[in-house]
Order: C-alpha cells, then structure tokens, then sequence
C-alpha cells in the first residue's frame, strides 16, 4: 500500500512490554461484538491506537473471534503497514486496515475505531437513510441523527475518506457507509465499541417506532442540553476521563 507520505517517517515502534496493555483490551473488546452480536462469523473489526505513538493495534484479517487474544492483534503504522517481527505479524491485517489508519492519521483525538455489521444498523445503510434524531438516548450519545457515509470499495482508503468527511465536525462517533454497516470511533476503542453497541441498538428502536407510525423529532435546543448533560455530568463524578 502506498505510504501517505513517503518523507514521513514515524519514531521506533513500542516495545512488546508497552503493547501489552492495548493488546489485551482490543482482544477484549473483540468478545464484546459477539457479546452483543453485532457480526457473524469473521466479519467486523476493532482497533486501538497505541496513545503517544504513531502504531496501533487491530484484528487480523479472518481469524475467528473464538481465536483473538493479545498476541493476535496486529501492530501497524499510520500507514496501516504490519511491523515486521511483531507479535501478530505472521498473519494480513484487517481488511479495513487502511480505512482504520486513515482515520488515525486525520483525527488524531481518536483513540479508537470499530466496524460491525449489525443487523439493523446495516439495514439503514442499505437504505443510505441517516437515522433520524427521535430518541434521547440519540441525543445523549450522538448528539442529533446518526448520519450516512458515501460508498466506498474496500480495502484501500476509500472507506477511511468517507469516515472522516462524514463524522469530522460531527458530534456523532458513527457513520454508516452506504451498502456496507456502521464504522464508529472514540476516544479509546472501548468508547467506540460503545459507540458500535449504542448504534445498532438506536437503529433497531426507531426502525420500530418507524413501523408503527410517524416519528416525533426533538427540538435541536433539547437535543443539545441531552448532549452537554450526558457527556458532562451522567454517571459517576471520577469517570471524568472515562467514556461514559
Ligand atoms: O466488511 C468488511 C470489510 O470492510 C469486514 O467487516 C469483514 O469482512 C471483516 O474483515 P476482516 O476480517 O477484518 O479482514
């Protein structure tokens, strides 16, 4: 894959010993895409970014959920390219590497990026509808409608492209990719498998509400006093820094 910027060279990769902490978690949070089945099979990826380096980490490409611990994710560059000898390294990259890594190099406040291919949250993207602003729980974590991204192929940045175009300046941490599913980011890749759970569960509520009859918007003033109360003062006062 071309490299973003041939003259960019990113300091030394960090040592296995450091890795250990973001392995482990991105392993982790792998079972919760089971969990809370939002995909089958191999499909769907997370990712965490190493904080305070241009790497990080993301599933191999295939591999069975019931197979993914530490050892297992695979370190990349910015670029998206694998660090030869790594843990990992013997095995491709996500498909959606160069996607991941795009939105890495862009955004630097993301921490994190996830991708499913949850039932309900795909059935909006096969529509290219956004999910419209209806629920407080909306308006509580994405902060108005969940909206939809451009079609993009895979495997090269195209995917990445539309993340970004899409959710840069958005208060939403997710986007779903026209004829394809949700990608979500965060802060860390556990605020953006939240980002992932709380998307699919949203897109299964309004796809009912929807069925039943017409939906009832919220002012944008109310939809902003949800956002600022949940992000700021919902739940425990010493999770400051934790995603809610
Ligand atoms: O849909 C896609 C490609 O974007 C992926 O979710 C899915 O096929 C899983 O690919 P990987 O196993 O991560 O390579």
């Amino acid at each position: 894959m071309q490299r973003s910027d041939p003259a960019r060279a990113f300091d030394a990769p960090p040592s296995e010993a450091d890795l250990a902490e973001i392995r482990a978690e991105v392993a982790r949070l792998h079972g919760e895409l089971t969990r809370y089945r939002l995909v089958v099979w191999t499909g769907g990826n997370i990712s965490g970014r190493v904080p305070g380096t241009d790497y990080f980490v993301i599933k191999p490409s295939g591999v069975s959920y019931d197979e993914l611990g530490p050892e297992d994710m695979v370190l990349c560059d910015l670029d998206g390219q694998v660090v030869p000898g790594s843990f990992g390294s013997h095995r491709a990259a996500s498909s959606d590497t160069a996607a991941h890594a795009y939105v890495y190099r862009h955004m630097p406040e993301v921490g994190g990026v996830v991708h499913t291919h949850s039932t309900y949250a795909v059935a909006w993207a096969a529509r290219g509808e956004e999910i419209p602003c209806v629920l407080t729980a909306m308006a509580d974590e994405f902060g108005g409608p969940i909206p939809v991204g451009p079609f993009a192929v895979i495997g090269d940045d195209s995917i990445g492209r539309g993340i970004v175009q899409t959710l840069r300046g958005s208060r939403s941490r997710a986007v779903l990719m026209q004829n394809h599913g949700p990608f979500t980011i965060g802060s860390s890749a556990r605020d953006a498998v939240k980002a992932a759970v709380m998307c699919e569960d949203v897109g299964r509520t309004v796809h009912h509400a929807r069925e039943g009859g017409e939906l009832i918007p919220i002012p944008q003033d109310r939809i902003d006093a949800l956002f600022d109360r949940y992000q700021n003062v919902y739940g425990q006062s010493d999770q400051q820094d934790e995603p809610r």
